[in-house]
């Protein structure tokens, strides 16, 4: 399995000199995907102009790359979709599941979900009055905050600041127990675990490619909705690729079969070609092999860390089933430490208020990167490299 992750990184562009741990935030670059998107703007968009739209199967493409990522989410085919952002795949998952809850008013999550998804669940409840509202429980209470008033739990697995891992399957349990529903938010498991929304009962999910499925920056985001309910649901964003005929051009929306309807408008065709070249890289890869491969990497920056940087807080669980495939730790000198690594060569991020993420990423990131990361970071650490005035402007984007 060593040769088969030697094998994945070759595929990477990783710049020289840079140990890269933040895939979790942006993956790298597949070679593969330059030339693929150069040869389909020449080829397709530059030959084909419009006929690419069937000649070169653009039409078909979030359906077809959708199967694809359905396969590293035990997703069946024909039921994963992608385009738009992953905030507007969460807003027309929930408004679905609203839709199909219509007696109950509540959407529970947690304070440790990414800020777009708590926007986009109190922007929905306020269109949409009625007494609907967002609850938010402590991510360690979401369990327990599950009552016969929710309609739809949303929950994302790993949280972005802490790494901390839900247990899906059992808030899915209990969600589904109370009579709600259920939307599991992947952005931090897609291609970083084993996921499995088939066994694990989702009734939606979603997530991004940019991440750790290395689609490149604004790559689309996926919708998955469970075969029992595609057929069901009433989209909200009502967009004419969503529509079961859309060359009728009918004055009717009539929604389209399955998960066709969760299409909105154009697909980004550019950014799919990146994304198709991407998908390669996974073509043999055993999401069981990868976690494994993610727990060493993980536990070896942990020892490494805390052996070298006694002043740096462990904020992510030390146990595997709790963990993400990123680490955290807390200081609160966190951001100008961050910037200073980021000059020393060590690419991570910080996030307010004092977490310093890194992510591992076992396509591309091995045993050898991770003791590099860790005594560039011992060396920040002890020679104090983070403490001058520079490192502490803040106004930094990511
Ligand atoms: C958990 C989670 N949800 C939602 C988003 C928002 O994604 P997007 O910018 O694609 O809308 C992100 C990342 O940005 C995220 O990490
Ligand atoms: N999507 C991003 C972007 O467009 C710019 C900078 C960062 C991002 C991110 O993905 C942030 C990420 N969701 C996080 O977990 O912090």
């Amino acid at each position: 399995m060593t040769d088969l992750f030697k094998a994945t990184k070759a595929m990477f562009h990783l710049p020289q000199g840079m140990i890269y741990l933040d895939g979790n935030s942006l993956g790298p670059l597949p070679r593969a995907a330059s030339e693929r998107v150069a040869r389909m703007m020449q080829d397709e968009w530059g030959e084909m102009l419009i006929t690419a739209w069937n000649r070169a199967g653009w039409m078909d493409q979030p359906a077809r790359l959708g199967d694809r990522i359905g396969r590293l989410i035990g997703a069946p085919a024909g039921t994963v979709v992608l385009g738009d952002t992953l905030s507007i795949k969460v807003f027309q998952a929930l408004a679905a599941a609203l839709s199909l809850r219509s007696d109950r008013r509540v959407i529970l999550s947690d304070s440790g979900n990414f800020p777009s998804d708590l926007y986009m669940a109190e922007g929905l409840a306020g269109l949409l009055g009625q007494d609907h509202v967002l609850k938010i429980a402590p991510p360690e209470d979401l369990g327990a905050a599950i009552d016969e008033d929710v309609a739809v739990l949303l929950v994302t697995e790993v949280d972005y600041r802490t790494g901390r891992r839900h247990d899906l399957d059992e808030l899915t349990r209990r969600a589904h127990a109370a009579g709600a529903l259920v939307i599991w938010d992947l952005a931090h498991s897609a291609g970083a675990l084993p996921v499995d929304v088939t066994a694990g009962g989702a009734d939606f999910a979603a997530g991004c490619t940019y991440k750790y499925l290395n689609a490149g920056p604004g790559g689309p985001a996926f919708i998955y909705v469970a075969p029992a309910l595609a057929d069901r649901v009433r989209p909200a964003l009502s967009g004419w690729l969503g529509h079961e005929a859309p060359f009728a051009f009918d004055r009717d929306y009539r929604p389209g079969r399955g998960i066709e309807r969760m299409r909105v408008g154009t697909p980004p065709v550019i950014q799919l070609a990146a994304l198709e070249a991407a998908l390669d890289v996974w073509d043999g890869v055993d999401m069981l092999a990868l976690r494994a491969r993610s727990l060493a990497l993980t536990d070896q920056f942990i020892a490494g860390v805390e052996a070298s940087c006694p002043e740096l807080v462990l904020a992510t669980p030390r146990d595997h089933a709790r963990r993400g495939s990123q680490v955290s730790f807390r200081h609160a000198e966190g951001f100008a430490i961050m910037q200073a690594l980021i000059a020393e060569g060590v690419i991570g991020d910080f996030r307010a208020p004092d977490v310093l993420r890194f992510g591992f990423t076992p396509l591309y990131i091995d045993a050898a990167d991770v003791q590099g990361a860790i005594d560039i970071l011992a060396r920040v650490m002890r020679d104090r490299l983070w403490d001058r005035p520079e490192y502490r402007q803040r106004g930094k984007v990511t």
